[in-house]
């Protein structure tokens, strides 16, 4: 079986469900549900609203383990500039940004495509940018383990942005390092490299 399923796979038995609840929440704005642009919103926002959160159905593990191979590199591996769309769990609004993850092999390189899918199934959750960068770190740290992981986002936060405190241009940075990069030295390599513009 894949690690994670097409969306329209699991879809199907849940979205009955979602969709009456945005039907309610629509009349409870004040709209009205029979008016033609809207018949069909309920239905469009529940399957958006679930292909936001499809990361609770993805398994995150098996998505690397299923594509590490033996190599015996263990320089740096660096993948910056990751775009992220999660939702804050507070709130349901967007917060969005980069992601920037680095690891230093032991004994095992992962396909690289597999370390923005990692991204992907912990951001489409209800998240806090926080517990975001660490679920992915401990997910890299435990199951590659690496000499070395490091990860960085920096995002944009709908709910500060739209509602609340209005801020426009606030950019929120967490990070998380294990192993090698608790280094000053190598942590600080890492971080001259993802500030750099050379890719
Ligand atoms: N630490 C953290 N806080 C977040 C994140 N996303 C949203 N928040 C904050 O969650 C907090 C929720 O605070 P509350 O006082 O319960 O909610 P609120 O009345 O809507 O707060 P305001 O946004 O200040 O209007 C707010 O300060 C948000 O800015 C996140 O990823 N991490
Ligand atoms: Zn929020």
């Amino acid at each position: 079986m894949a690690p994670y399923k097409k969306f329209e796979e699991y879809n199907i038995e849940i979205t009955d469900d979602v969709r009456q609840n945005y039907s309610t929440i629509i009349e409870g704005v004040g709209e009205d549900i029979t008016r033609e642009g809207l018949v069909k919103t309920p239905e469009r926002a529940a399957k958006a609203m679930l292909y936001l959160t499809q990361g609770y159905q993805q398994d995150p593990v098996k998505i690397l383990q299923g594509a590490m191979f033996k190599e015996d590199y263990d320089d740096m591996v660096i993948i910056k500039d990751i775009e992220l769309y999660s939702l804050c769990e507070h709130h349901m609004l967007p917060f969005f940004g980069k992601a920037h993850i680095a690891y230093i092999p032991n004994g095992h390189i992962v396909g690289l495509s597999k370390i923005p899918r990692v991204v992907d199934v912990f951001a489409r959750r209800l998240q806090v940018q926080e517990r975001l960068t660490h679920d992915i770190l401990e997910c890299l740290n435990n199951t590659l383990k690496p000499k070395g992981v490091a990860v960085v986002i920096e995002a944009s936060h709908m709910c500060m942005m739209m509602r609340g405190v209005q801020k426009q241009n606030s950019v929120t940075t967490t990070s998380g390092f294990r192993g090698q990069f608790e280094k000053q030295e190598t942590r600080n390599e890492f971080l001259k490299l993802i500030s750099s513009n050379l890719s």
